[in-house]
Formats: C-alpha cells, structure tokens, sequence
C-alpha cells in the first residue's frame, strides 16, 4: 500500500524548483488526511454507509423535504416491487413446469403472469416519480450547500483566508457541493439496490442455501476493481490538486493583462510557455498511469468473474444432475441469481460512488467546521459612541507562517521533467474548474509555503505605542515593510494583536463588535478590489446596505474628484468596468484611485483609511486628491494616511514613523523636521531630487 502511494507521489521537477523554489505546496498536512479517508477498507464503507446515507437524506431534507419524501418512498416502493416480480416469476415457473398439459399449465400461470405485468406498470411509475422528484432535488442540494460554503468563507477572518493551510481546504471544499447533488441520486439508487438485493437473496436462500454464496462470489471482482481504481483516482486527485495550481498559475500569468506588456517586451512567454508545457506533460505521464493501472485491474476483474460464473452454473448443473434440485426451481435460480448479480453489482458500484462523492463532502463539512471556528465573532461590546481617540498599547503582530519543508522533495524513482497538469479532474471524471490561481488575496500569499527566510520572521508591529486623536489627519510614514498597512488593518479589525491591545476610549476593541467597529471605518487599501461590475457598482459597493441614490453616488463621486472619470466613461456610471467582458472598458490606475476614494466617501465611514492614495496619480492629480482628503477632515472625518510623499504629509495633524514595525517618532512635521531624526532624513532625501542641480550647459 505504502509503494503504491509513493508511486502517485508527484515529481518534483526542475521548473517548479526554478520557478517556486521547491513543489508548490501550501500544506504538508492535508494529503495525510485524505490517506486517512484512503484507508479505508470494503468493510468500513459499509460501516459508514448508513451515516452517508443520513447525511444525504438531512441534506435532501434541508433543501426540498416533500421532494425528499417522494424519492424515498419510490424507491423504497420499486424495491418492494422487484422483490413481488422475482415471487411471481418463481410461481409462473413451478406452474409452469408442472401439470398435465400444455394449456392447463398456462391457465395456472395466469395469475401470477398478470401480477407480473401490474408490478411492471407499477414499478415504471415510480420509477418516473422518482426520476422526477430525484432532478427536482438535485440542484436544489447544490444550492443548499454552494450557499453554505460561500457565506462560511466571507465570513472567516482575513487571517484565516491568508493562511494556506484553510485555502487549500477552500479550494478542496469547491466540489463539495456538487457531490452534495450528486450523492443524492447515488444513495436513491443504493437504497434501490439493498431492497432488491435483499428480495434476490431472500429467495435464493430458500431455493437453496448454496446459491447465496455463489452470487457473492460472481460480484465480488468487479466491486474490488470499481474500488481500487477510485481510490487510485482520488489519492491521485489530492495529491495533484497542489500542482495543478502551479501550472493554473502559469497560464494565468501567461494571458493576464497585468503580466502582457513585460511578456512582449522582455520576452517572458516563450520561457514560461516551456515551464507549462514540462509540467503538463508529467500531468499527462500521471493520467497515463491512472489508466494503465486501470486496465490492468480491470482485466484482472473479468478473469475472476468468468471463474465465479463458471462455477456458479456447474453448481448449478450438479444440484440437478444429483436430482437435489428441481427443474422449475433451478430456472428461478438462474434468474434470481442474474437479478441479484446485478442488483449486488450495482450495489457495490453505487456505494463506492457514494463514498468517493461523501470524501467530497466530508471536505465540505471538515471546511464549514473550519469557517465556523474561524468565522469572526459575532457579538460583543459597543463601541463609544463619539470617541476622542484609539490608542495603540504595546501591540505586537506577526503574520502566520508555514514551516518550511524539510528540503527539496525527491521523487523516488528520480527527476524527469515533470510537471503540473493543467487542471486535475475530479475523481468522479469531470475536469476541475480551472480559475485564476492568483486571486487578490493570493497576491500576498508565498506559494512555496515558506516564511521569505528559513527563520521565523520579525513581527510586522513590534511593541507599538501610538494615539490616533479622532477628527484629524494623522498620516503614517516608513520606508517599505515599516509595518504601516499592517497597522491600519489591526486598527480596521481585519486582524487582532497578538499582544497589547486597541483601545477605542478605554474600550478593547479584541472585546467590541467587529461588526459594528467595521461600520465606522471606510478604507481605500493599496490594493483596492476593482469589481468587475459597473463604475456605479464600484462606487456604491462602499456601503451596499445603504439604498443606491444618484445623490449620494454624484456627492461622493464629487468628494474624490472623479467627475471626470465619470464623465469620460462611455455609458458613465452604468460602464461595465470589466474589459474581458464584452462592452467592458478598462480604467487607467490614476482613474481606478479616484474611484476607490469616491467609494471610501460613499461609505461615509468616521475613519478613513487611506493606504497610498496617490501612487498612480499626476501631480496635478495628486495635489487634487490631497485637497480633497483634506476638506473630508475638516468635515470631522477622521484621515488615516499612509503615504510616501512627505509634501503631502505637511498637512498632517499628526505623523508616526515606523521603522522595522517599531514606532521610532511622533510629533507635528514641524516637530519632526525640527528633530532632525528619520522623518527629517526621509524629507530632505525626497527634497534633494527636486533640488539636486542641473549641471549647467557648457558654453559653445
Ligand atoms: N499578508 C501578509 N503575510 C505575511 N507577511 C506580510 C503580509 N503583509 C505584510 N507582511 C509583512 O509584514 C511586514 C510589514 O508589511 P506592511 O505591508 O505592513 O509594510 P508597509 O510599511 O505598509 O510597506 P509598504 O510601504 O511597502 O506598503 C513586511 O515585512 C511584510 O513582508
């Protein structure tokens, strides 16, 4: 078992080393939990078969109960009228066989013939109402759970989204829901396969008790087949899922507008084209595996079904040549043990199916027990209605990181060239989605999974003691990596100390409503989410529970100085601002900032955060935009500004400068120009470009 899974194991090939540094991986831990799912043994399945059936019929019963109850009763129904067929085929026959004459015998069959026929018609009816109440339920299940999924991941903490291992837990989860919907007509057709197995079975065992194990023994092959090649198909799954990434990624760089213009001008394509077309082909090298391995099984399979159904029809053949059998009883035998062959065959198939789709599922549930337990707290105490300031005290924060692999991962059966496939199909065949691998939020992730040095990093705030007096502009100053967006969002609650605290007026804001503290802030980060929806979605998304009014949009688009944006656009604000969509157009960045702070404005949040405002704007732009931040201050809004431009600071109220996540001064610009430390150094830098001389050009 141990040699067959390292054979699955993927190789780890000179491009993902030179291109990740190592395999891209985001958790070492959760191909252990799916081994533990892998396991599993025949008997154990069927150990865990009732709990997956009631999972099932509870998720049946959320999403349509009436529906639910058709299906079940119908099936439970064609079952009941397999097992009155096999009796009636059992008295036609005796009849049958027995009698005087021809016409006598055929008059005595009669009824049990037309008992037949109504349990024919019947069984066809339920098995329409079913089908029918089956296609009902099927989507609404999907639904039930794709809901779940999404409203548990919108609502874990920004932590948990960053942290690799629930992402890989994310991404797994996605086929949940659908093998959710498809569970659903797995277990109606198990429930269908048990009772008519049941009534197969039943009579055999009163034909003759040696029958039973015989029809075990024809089934038994193609179930061990069926359950050794899902396996293989899932294991294969989980580990690939990893480097099915690693090649999403590359053809997302390779046709993303943001990576076009260096692909064309430093020549980039042909070099990650290469990359891609390594990895596939290791992908394609598994797929191949898969298959051999498939057939080989299968063939395997046959040779033992051909023996079992050999001896089954020589048992047969000696119970009535030693006159231990009776003619009539022999050909219900044969059809009973057909009946029941198939119906066990089915049988073995359907749960294998069901319990390749309820791994699925359980990563679904293991995903809505990991969201709950990171979901941000509902609840908690209120904050001050008008505070007078928010004090940080000794607040410590480092971002969570993976431990490194133990090293460079070696194939056991050496280096080929190998490489990620593109997309990974889902077990039960169908292709995993393929989508952008770097999502906004992934942009900051480090995809090898490792800290960017083997030791653990230094805390992004060190022991910060700073005071935001509320109703001023209080910008944020550090060379890059001083911890200032990182401050802002502990100060928005996206994240909470790992020590110290956050004091709203003496309140903790570990211990207020996250909601409600939200409410007060309106944040224009660095990376602003640019939604591919309309320009008066991308203005009015600041505060969605608030009713969309012209005038409220027009006052906000005001406020940021993006009238002209507006204006410019070609169906203004009903613009889809998407380009790869068709009637889409594209912002310039300066137009996208302007934008984002009509959209901070629309919010009307009393904090406003301001990470980088200006860093794609003009000057005259630039000068603009600070104007208009500041007349929001003089408004009473609080300004948090975080920017690199320290003539735009000149206006600040207040200014911290972090160094190294530590707070290294405070004071007025004045104060610190005055002072002569890191904010005085940094301002003369940036005065000198304006200032260095132009050499003079030397007379003719
Ligand atoms: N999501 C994250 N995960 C892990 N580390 C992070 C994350 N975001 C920031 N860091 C790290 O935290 C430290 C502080 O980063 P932060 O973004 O707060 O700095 P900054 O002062 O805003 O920098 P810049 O001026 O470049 O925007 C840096 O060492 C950075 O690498």
């Amino acid at each position: 078992m141990r040699k067959k899974r390292e054979a699955a194991e993927p190789v780890v090939s000179a491009s993902e080393r030179l291109l990740f540094g190592g395999p891209l991986r985001y958790d070492m831990g959760w191909n252990q939990h799916a081994d533990a799912f892998l396991a599993l043994t025949f008997r154990a399945m069927l150990t865990r078969l009732p709990g997956m059936l009631s999972s099932s019929l509870r998720l049946a019963r959320q999403a349509d109960a009436r529906a639910a109850r058709v299906v079940l009763a119908a099936e439970a129904g064609r079952g009941v009228a397999q097992a009155v067929s096999l009796l009636a085929v059992n008295n036609a026959l005796g009849k049958l066989l027995t009698g005087p004459d021809i016409e006598q015998r055929l008059r005595a069959a009669t009824p049990a013939l037309v008992v037949m026929a109504v349990v024919t018609l019947v069984a066809a009816l339920l098995r329409a109402a079913s089908v029918y109440a089956t296609g009902r339920l099927e989507p609404k299940v999907e639904r039930v759970a794709t809901e779940l999924y999404l409203e548990r991941a919108a609502n874990v903490e920004l932590a948990a989204i960053e942290d690799h291992a629930f992402h890989k837990l994310l991404d797994t989860a996605q086929y949940g829901a659908r093998s959710a919907r498809h569970m659903i007509g797995y277990s109606t057709r198990v429930i269908n396969a048990m009772i008519s197995l049941v009534a197969a079975a039943g009579v055999l065992t009163v034909l003759h008790p040696a029958l039973l194990p015989l029809l075990v023994t024809m089934t038994l092959p193609s179930a061990w087949s069926a359950l050794t090649n899902a396996r293989r198909r899932y294991e294969s799954f989980h580990t690939w899922v990893q480097h099915a990434r690693a090649g999403q990624l590359i053809s997302g760089l390779l046709t993303e507008p943001a990576a076009a213009p260096e692909i064309r001008v430093h020549g980039v394509g042909p070099f990650l084209l290469r990359h891609f077309r390594s990895m596939s082909e290791t992908a394609e090298a598994e797929q191949a595996r898969l298959s051999r391995l498939a057939a080989r099984t299968g063939l395997i399979a046959a040779a033992w079904t051909g023996l079992a159904t050999l001896a089954t029809y020589a048992t047969l053949g000696a119970l009535l040549l030693a006159g231990a059998m009776a003619l009539a009883v022999a050909g219900t035998a044969v059809i009973a043990i057909r009946t029941g062959a198939a119906s066990l065959d089915t049988l073995v198939l359907e749960i294998n199916q069901l319990h390749e789709e309820a791994l699925f599922v359980g990563d679904l549930q293991r995903l809505y027990a990991a969201a709950a337990e990171r979901a941000i707290p509902a609840g908690g105490e209120p904050l001050p209605e008008d505070p007078q300031e928010i004090r940080f005290e000794n607040v410590t924060f480092s971002y969570p990181h993976d431990e490194p692999p133990a090293g460079p991962e070696q194939h056991p059966t050496g280096d080929h060239a190998a490489a990620p496939p593109a997309s990974v199909p889902h077990p039960t065949g169908e292709a995993a989605p393929r989508e952008h691998p770097l999502g906004d939020s992934a942009s900051q992730e480090h995809p090898t999974g490792r800290p960017p040095s083997g030791t653990a990093p230094r805390p992004a705030l060190d022991n910060v003691t700073l005071t935001l007096p509320l109703g001023r502009i209080i910008a944020l100053v550090g060379e890059n990596g001083s911890g200032k967006t990182t401050l802002v969002k502990l100060l928005a609650g996206l994240y909470t100390p790992d020590r110290g605290r956050i004091l709203w007026d003496g309140v903790d804001a570990a211990r207020a409503d996250r909601r409600l503290l939200a409410e007060r802030i309106a944040m224009v980060a660095q990376d602003f989410k640019r939604w591919p929806f309309t320009a008066r979605v991308n203005v009015a998304v600041g505060r969605s529970t608030a009713p969309m009014t012209e005038e409220r949009l027009a006052a906000s688009i005001a406020e940021a100085g993006a009238e002209d944006v507006v204006a410019d656009l070609p169906r203004g604000l009903d613009t889809l601002l998407a380009r790869n969509f068709s009637g889409g157009h594209e912002l310039s960045g300066g137009q996208w900032q302007r934008l984002g702070i009509a959209r901070a404005a629309y919010r009307r949040g009393s904090i406003l955060i301001v990470d980088e405002p200006t860093a794609a704007l003009d000057a005259r732009a630039e000068l603009e935009v600070f104007e208009k931040i500041r007349a929001l201050a003089g408004g009473g809004q609080t300004v948090v500004l975080i920017t690199h431009r320290l003539a735009s600071v000149r206006h600040a109220d207040l200014v911290h400068v972090l160094e190294q996540g530590r707070l290294v001064e405070s004071g007025t610009p004045e104060e610190l120009l005055s002072r002569g430390g890191v904010y005085a150094e940094l301002y003369s830098l940036q005065a000198q470009q304006f200032t260095a001389r132009v050499p003079a050009p030397k007379p003719a």
